[in-house]
């Protein structure tokens, strides 16, 4: 049955691909020919157009001319109704329909009125009133935030000016050529700081921060959290910061070490990306007289990662924490897989009683446990109150930028606010230009050669939908451009080395365009990006805002281009509109410059097609290797079950056997008591530890009297004995084999437990008086 299935994909399905690739290019070229048709013909048409018009003028003004001629004579009131007049428009129609429609509801209601007695309501009854609108009022925290500027062209805090700041932090921000701060820093930093100062007076309130992407959000929080640990020298973990994604952990890892070095801090990350057990290491290590130490202080984690963690590893303290960081927080707390937050809790607080003191904060509760501050970061922060408030944010400040495009309906407020809107709604940075191109989506690749092309692009990021159509699409383009650019893939199907190289080389400028899915979106610090492409539209306005935020960083200058099908153009227009965004520039594509590329486009998509159909063979080859493996592996499987269900069913047997050969001490009867010959060989497998002593008490007798009666008695006894033990020991022997294939097949099976007849040692030690028993003892020794 696989193979047929394996076949059938083979034929069937390369000869679809065939086919499809072949229509399609054929398709593209079809539709370039039939545009310059079009085209032409649209000419053609507009000039018959306008010969028309130009006719129906004439005609007209000849009509009116006659007209002046004669005197009209009133019969009725149609015939006062001019030519032009009776042209009425569909305009004019609506309104009146609308009118009339009014009216009508306007009688209604007076019916209805009329119907009305005093004090009661007509149940059922149409009711024309306009309901009040219900009213939405923010917590007064997100509706009245300390705004942040935009703005990072007109810098105005010095560095040297941040005295806050200690001087060591100044140092390392002046080395990594800082020298002004980011206004969501000026603002942030110093908050932080003074809060601390006073913390053990007051309890800081939580923050929520809301810059656009790119304004040193990373910094606002590095900087204050590594001063206020300084203070602390026994190592405990006091700062968790918690981030969506691997690379965003390792690049929030990398700042925060660059600002400690030098320090006494330590800093961990966890992220899944090495082994679990040394992740372990790096975090708690044992010690006889503490048990458990910790042994870092600031701890960088993704949420899934630090689950397992919580679960896993002994020792592993947040009772401690004082800073709990969630940067990227709105993707962060969708994030519902492993209940991050409900673990990371219990895990905090300890105990239910913690849990109720973090809640309802006062001077009782505060005594015992103190929950960490809690900051918020993104440049999407969520506005829904019910989100945020999973959090338990203890009296939540909001420090947020705002739309300043002058022509956002989104109101620009530094002071009180009415209460029903959150101002600093997803904001971009100054420095972006965005535009747009519209084409089909057949052409979209011609249209994006082109545009690169045309605008001499390197530095530039293309999104795209899925890992599969960035995969394409970076094929595509490597065979359009050829070696002119270099154009590489950046996705998640990529191994984690193989990763950080390609964006690395990005970064350095090795590498001009990466195709890559949203993964890369979000937070990515990757420098100097000149242009952000949107292959495919973004469906919703966070991803929009991070995949735009990868370029125009920093207050460096950048550009996004949205490539739309006419189709999608109104929707992603009432996209931004939410943002407070007027409708985009457009950038057009000259389609006469895409005819000529047809050739080069054709080459390409067989070259597209190539590269696809060889990975597809080399995925079939591993599939079918991996289903010959695992057909081997099934059948030897399945043999194998068949064999150990044998084995167990003769083991059973075997079981049975031994349990019919009675335990020696079982006997009820003293076979010398017995005096008849035959019952006494009735009662073979009945021995007992009794019978041996009975037979030693024979042997006595026999060896004092020399009775054969006597004799006779001991023989037959240890006939039965020795029979029994001979079967037993083959028995044993069978079920020995039988064992050592079973553990063949499966090393969890058990060894049988033998047993039969036990006291044999007075009859081993037997010493014959007349060696008839030597055989006998021999089989026993
Ligand atoms: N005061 C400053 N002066 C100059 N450069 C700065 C300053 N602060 C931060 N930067 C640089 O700006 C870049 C963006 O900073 P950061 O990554 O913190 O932005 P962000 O607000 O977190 O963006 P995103 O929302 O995309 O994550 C970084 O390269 C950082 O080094």
């Amino acid at each position: 049955m696989d193979l047929f299935v394996v076949n059938r994909h083979d034929e069937d399905k390369q000869k679809d691909v065939e086919i499809n690739e072949e229509a399609n290019i054929q398709r593209v070229l079809k539709r370039i020919e039939k545009r310059k048709a079009a085209r032409s013909r649209q000419k053609e048409l507009e000039k018959k157009k306008q010969t028309a018009i130009a006719r129906t003028r004439e005609e007209r003004q000849r009509k009116r001319e006659r007209k002046a001629k004669i005197v009209p004579i009133p019969t009725g009131k149609d015939e006062f109704i001019d030519e032009n007049i009776k042209e009425t428009t569909a305009e004019e129609t609506v309104s009146k329909d609308h009118e009339s429609s009014r009216k009508t509801k306007t009688k209604k209601k007076a019916k209805l009125d009329s119907l009305k007695v005093e004090g009661f309501t007509v149940l059922g009854g149409e009711s024309f009133d306009r309901k009040a609108k219900v009213k939405r009022v923010l917590p007064k925290w997100l509706s009245n935030p300390t705004v942040i500027s935009v703005n990072l062209q007109d810098l105005r805090t010095k560095v040297s000016s941040m005295k806050v700041l200690d001087k060591d932090l100044r140092k390392k921000l002046k080395a990594n050529r800082v020298k002004y701060l980011f206004p969501v820093q000026a603002e942030v930093i110093p908050w932080l700081i003074q809060a601390d100062k006073h913390s053990n007076i007051i309890l800081p309130r939580d923050i929520c921060v809301s810059a656009p992407t790119g304004s040193g959000k990373t910094l606002a929080f590095v900087l204050p959290v590594i001063q206020a640990l300084k203070a602390y020298h026994l190592k405990r973990i006091r700062a968790l910061v918690i981030l969506p994604t691997q690379d965003l952990a390792l690049q929030v890892f990398q700042t925060f070490k660059r600002y400690a070095q030098g320090t006494h801090i330590d800093i961990s990350l966890i992220t899944g990306k090495n082994p679990f057990a040394m992740e372990q290491k790096q975090l708690v290590s044992e010690n006889e007289a503490f048990r458990y130490l910790s042994k870092t202080d600031i701890l960088v984690c993704t949420a899934g990662r630090l689950v397992d963690h919580l679960k896993e590893t002994k020792g592993f303290d947040l009772t401690h924490l004082k800073y709990l960081i969630i940067d990227e927080a709105d993707r962060v707390l969708d994030n519902v897989q492993n209940d991050w937050l409900y673990h990371l809790e219990r895990h905090m607080f300890k105990t239910e009683q913690n849990m109720q003191a973090a809640k309802i904060l006062n001077f009782f509760t505060l005594k015992n446990y103190r929950p960490p501050q809690k900051l918020l970061f993104s440049a999407t922060l969520s506005q829904d109150p019910e989100k945020l408030q999973k959090l338990s944010l203890f009296q939540p400040k909001l420090f947020t930028s705002i739309v300043e495009t002058g022509t956002s309906d989104l109101p620009i407020s530094h002071g009180e606010n009415t209460g029903d809107t959150f101002i600093g709604k997803y904001t971009t940075p100054k420095e972006l230009t965005e535009r747009y191109i519209e084409c089909s989506e057949d052409l979209k690749p011609l249209v994006l050669y082109e545009f690169i092309k045309q605008e001499k692009l390197t530095k530039t990021m293309i999104f795209t939908h899925s890992v599969e159509s960035a995969h394409r699409l970076a094929i595509l383009l490597q065979a359009l451009f050829k070696n002119k650019l270099k154009i590489e893939e950046v996705s998640s199907q990529l191994e984690g080395n193989r990763r950080n190289t390609l964006i690395g080389s990005f970064s350095k400028g090795n590498i001009d365009v990466i195709v890559c899915t949203d993964a890369l979106a979000r937070g990515m610090d990757l420098i100097d990006v000149q242009c952000v492409i949107s292959y495919t539209a973004p469906k919703y306005l966070k991803t929009y805002i991070h995949r735009a935020g990868r370029t125009a960083r920093a207050g460096e200058q950048g550009l996004a281009v949205t490539l739309l099908d006419k189709t999608r153009l109104n929707k992603f227009m009432n996209l931004l509109q939410q943002a407070g965004k007027n409708a985009l520039q457009e950038i057009k594509i000259s389609e006469e410059g895409l005819e000529s590329l047809g050739e080069q486009y054709r080459e390409a998509l067989g070259n597209l097609k190539k590269a696809v159909s060889k990975e597809e063979e080399e995925s079939l080859r591993k599939m079918k290797s991996a289903k010959g493996r695992g057909k081997k592996r099934k059948f030897k499987s399945a043999k194998t079950n068949r064999k150990k269900k044998k084995i167990e069913k003769q083991i059973r047997r075997l079981e049975r056997n031994a349990r019919q050969l009675k335990p020696i001490e079982e006997c009820e009867i003293p076979l010398t008591l017995i005096d008849n010959r035959k019952e006494r060989e009735r009662s073979l497998p009945a021995l007992s530890n009794e019978v041996m002593q009975q037979r030693i008490t024979l042997e006595k007798q026999w060896a004092h009297y020399k009775h054969k009666e006597h004799l006779a008695d001991l023989q037959m006894l240890d006939r039965i004995v020795y029979s029994q033990q001979k079967a037993l020991d083959e028995l044993r022997k069978e079920s020995e084999e039988l064992y050592q294939e079973a553990i063949q097949i499966d090393p969890t099976f058990l060894p049988l437990k033998m047993e039969g007849p036990a006291e044999t040692t007075a009859i081993k030690d037997y010493d014959s008086p007349d060696g008839v028993y030597d055989d006998i003892s021999k089989k026993w020794n």
